[in-house]
């Protein structure tokens, strides 16, 4: 089977998110896609990070309408922060007969060379890279890599900041969210 890894943070999931995922599995060979929601990215702050099992709740409620495409709490019980050549190491000790490959934008592309081990994760996994409006450049060594595939996504520019910022300063951000996620942050007062 042909794994799709979609890794992040999702605090929380949003459309942008969905909108990428549903893209890869209506228009590539994947057969499923797992959002890796991770307890701590090794380039980020934990604080207004709420708690593991809430974010896989939202993930959760945002995925289960799509057929092929599944949450995932694999890095729950690994080391953080969750370096994404250890959780791949895991993940093909677990599921020896899955070929897995790597879901990102071509923003976190641009700083793939500072990733723990990257030229092994790309000796062994092929990468899907989405269109993202971000500064900076793509290294030379990963123009044309026969390891990396472009895909034609939709460039939809929010964020889960943006979104943590509106609902805490009181605004409506239900059309950025789907509606399942939108509703249990609303009911648990999450962001606020
Ligand atoms: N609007 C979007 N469209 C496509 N990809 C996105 C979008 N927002 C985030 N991503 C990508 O999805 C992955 C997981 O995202 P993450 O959970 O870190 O979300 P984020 O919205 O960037 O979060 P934050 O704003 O909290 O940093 C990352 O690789 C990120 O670059
Ligand atoms: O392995 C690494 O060195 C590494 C460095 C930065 C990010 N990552 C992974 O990429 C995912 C998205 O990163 P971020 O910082 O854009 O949320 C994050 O959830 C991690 O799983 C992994």
């Amino acid at each position: 089977m042909k794994v799709g890894l979609y890794f992040g943070t999702f605090n929380p999931i949003h459309i942008g998110h969905l909108t990428i995922a549903n893209h890869l599995a209506e228009h590539s060979d994947l057969d499923q896609i797992w959002f890796v929601v991770t307890p701590l990215s090794p380039f980020k702050k934990k604080s207004s990070l709420l708690d593991n099992y809430h974010r896989l709740e939202m993930v959760y409620l945002a995925t289960k309408d799509y057929d092929k495409l599944k949450p995932s709490d694999i890095e729950f019980k690994l080391k953080q922060p969750n370096y994404t050549i250890d959780t791949l190491t895991y993940l093909l000790e677990k599921y020896p007969d899955h070929d897995f490959s790597l879901i990102m934008g071509e923003d976190n592309l641009k700083s793939f060379h500072k990733w723990k081990n990257y030229e092994l994760i790309l000796e062994n996994h092929s990468i899907y890279v989405y269109p993202r409006i971000s500064s900076g450049n793509i290294e030379t060594q990963f123009n044309d890599h026969p390891q990396i595939i472009k895909v034609e996504a939709p460039i939809m520019e929010l964020s889960s900041t943006f979104i943590r910022k509106e609902i805490k300063e009181g605004r409506n951000v239900k059309p950025m969210l789907p509606n399942d996620v939108w509703k249990f942050i609303d009911e648990m007062n999450f962001y606020r």
